[in-house]
């Protein structure tokens, strides 16, 4: 594990009061630097393509909150539409015109959702999609993917990606062995083994759910075929298909990846769930589907589901603007803008003689330091993660912030603009050069 190279004092202090008082010093695990090394940044400020630190250092973002700062920080027209709902209330815990809107905003770009109910996290999302489906077919299990991460719903955290991959953890304790017991986990891509536990198992699952293109162990597309396989198999067995979006949801496209890859010939998912982007850096999220299947849901079905906070009007006005810069030039951007850094990235690791892949989701990317084509999660796990981690830290010590996890996407934003970029691209060959002796020191 490389030390931690820079010094960050006010960070630092920032991170021992932290551990005090919160578990790890952080509210979610993958923001603890465990698999890189080294303390944390603490932001104090963040616009445009930059976060700012509490030492006052300045850094490229390639995090953009892990997905939803698609417009950058603190765009001044999500700016205008937070405060201008901020100043006529908080909360109302009964219904206001935002959440209709972003209802609308939502089913006009995703053509087969025609309904969605609104929450407050992707978690509750996936939880709320999974219990839906089960309400709708009567039937309790689940097939999940090894390597996707669906938040950190009981039945849905065997075998995650995300912070469950980065500290290389099977699974989560806490999670009671009747929840685990539903779960069917198997490979991603992997057409087969999805047919053999419908032949054992199909009358007993109720759906399979996947990461539209899974971002959570590295960006690992589906391979040509698998997602219209997902919809033609679950549909033989009278199973639902419950495509993820929470990650790709109005990032990979207007439409988010079905608007890539779909419409399918074997028919769209049953369920979506999204997040992030829809938020605009406010807790919002949704899972939706047609109105047809939504009308299980209470108050008109017998599926419960509720949130004090669901539908908040300062979350709804900040996703609806979010989503309204969305234009077809911000996805033009972010292409090149991704595009731009990913080859450089390749270009300066060709050069260092490190072995990598680099993969795509639409703009959504990420670089697995090993010399495999990366098709599902026991491919990622070859990925030399110390040799990520001082990629990784010569990165931040060049001030570009990437994600401290070699299991993680790498996110731009429209504000990522050629000052930006020129930052991220004159740090590259310095980190490659850090990769390479870490993984000559490390490599059998
Ligand atoms: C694909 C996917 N699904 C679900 C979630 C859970 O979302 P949240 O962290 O908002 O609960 C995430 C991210 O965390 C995700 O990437
Ligand atoms: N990979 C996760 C979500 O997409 C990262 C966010 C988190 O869990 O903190």
């Amino acid at each position: 594990m490389p030390s931690a190279p820079d010094s960050a004092p006010a960070c630092e202090a920032l991170f021992a009061r932290a551990r005090a008082v919160v578990p790890g010093g952080v509210n979610s695990p993958v923001r603890a630097f465990r698999s890189v090394g080294g303390n944390p940044r603490f932001v104090t400020s963040a616009r445009g393509p930059y976060l700012t630190d509490a030492d006052g250092r300045e850094y490229v973002d390639l995090i953009g909150s892990w997905g939803p700062m698609i417009l950058g920080h603190t765009h001044p027209d999500v700016l205008a539409a937070v405060s201008e709902a901020a100043g006529r209330g908080f909360s109302y815990g009964t219904p206001s015109e935002n959440e209709v809107a972003l209802a609308e905003e939502i089913v006009a770009r995703v053509e087969p959702v025609e309904q969605v109910r609104l929450v407050s996290s992707g978690t509750e999302a996936t939880m709320s999609a999974l219990r839906l489906a089960r309400g709708i077919t009567g039937r309790s299990r689940v097939v999940k993917f090894a390597g996707c991460y669906h938040g950190h719903v009981d039945a849905l955290l065997a075998a995650a990606g995300s912070g469950v991959a980065t500290f290389g953890l099977p699974d989560s304790a806490g999670v009671p062995a009747s929840a685990a017991a539903e779960t069917i986990v198997l490979p991603y891509n992997d057409v087969a083994a999805l047919e053999a536990a419908f032949d054992t198992d199909g009358e007993h699952i109720a759906a399979v759910i996947t990461e539209a293109a899974p971002g959570n162990m590295g960006v690992v597309p589906p391979l040509p075929g698998f997602t219209e396989a997902l919809r033609r198999i679950t549909r033989e067995h009278g199973a639902l298909l419950i495509s993820d979006e929470v990650m790709t949801g109005f990032r990979c496209s207007r439409a988010g990846w079905y608007g890539l890859e779909g419409p399918y010939a074997a028919g769209a998912p049953d369920l979506f769930t999204f997040g992030k982007v829809m938020g605009g850096g406010f807790p919002a999220a949704a899972f939706g589907a047609p109105a047809g299947l939504m009308a299980a849901l209470a108050p008109d079905g017998p599926v419960y589901q509720a949130g004090t906070l669901s539908g908040n009007p300062v979350a709804t006005a900040a996703g609806l603007a979010t989503l309204r810069g969305c234009t077809d030039a911000v996805y033009a951007h972010l292409d090149h803008a991704a595009k731009t850094i990913a080859d450089a990235a390749a270009s300066a690791l060709t050069g260092a003689g490190v072995p990598h892949t680099i993969q795509w989701a639409g703009s959504m990317f990420s670089i697995f330091i090993t010399d495999r084509t990366v098709t599902n999660y026991d491919d990622a796990k070859t990925t030399n993660a110390p040799a990520y981690a001082a990629f990784f830290h010569s990165m931040l010590d060049q001030g570009v912030h990437l994600p401290p996890s070699a299991f993680e996407a790498w996110f731009v934003s429209a504000a990522h603009d050629d000052a930006a970029l020129d930052r991220v691209l004159a740090a590259l060959p310095a980190a490659a050069r850090a990769a390479s002796e870490s993984f000559a020191t490390i490599a059998p």
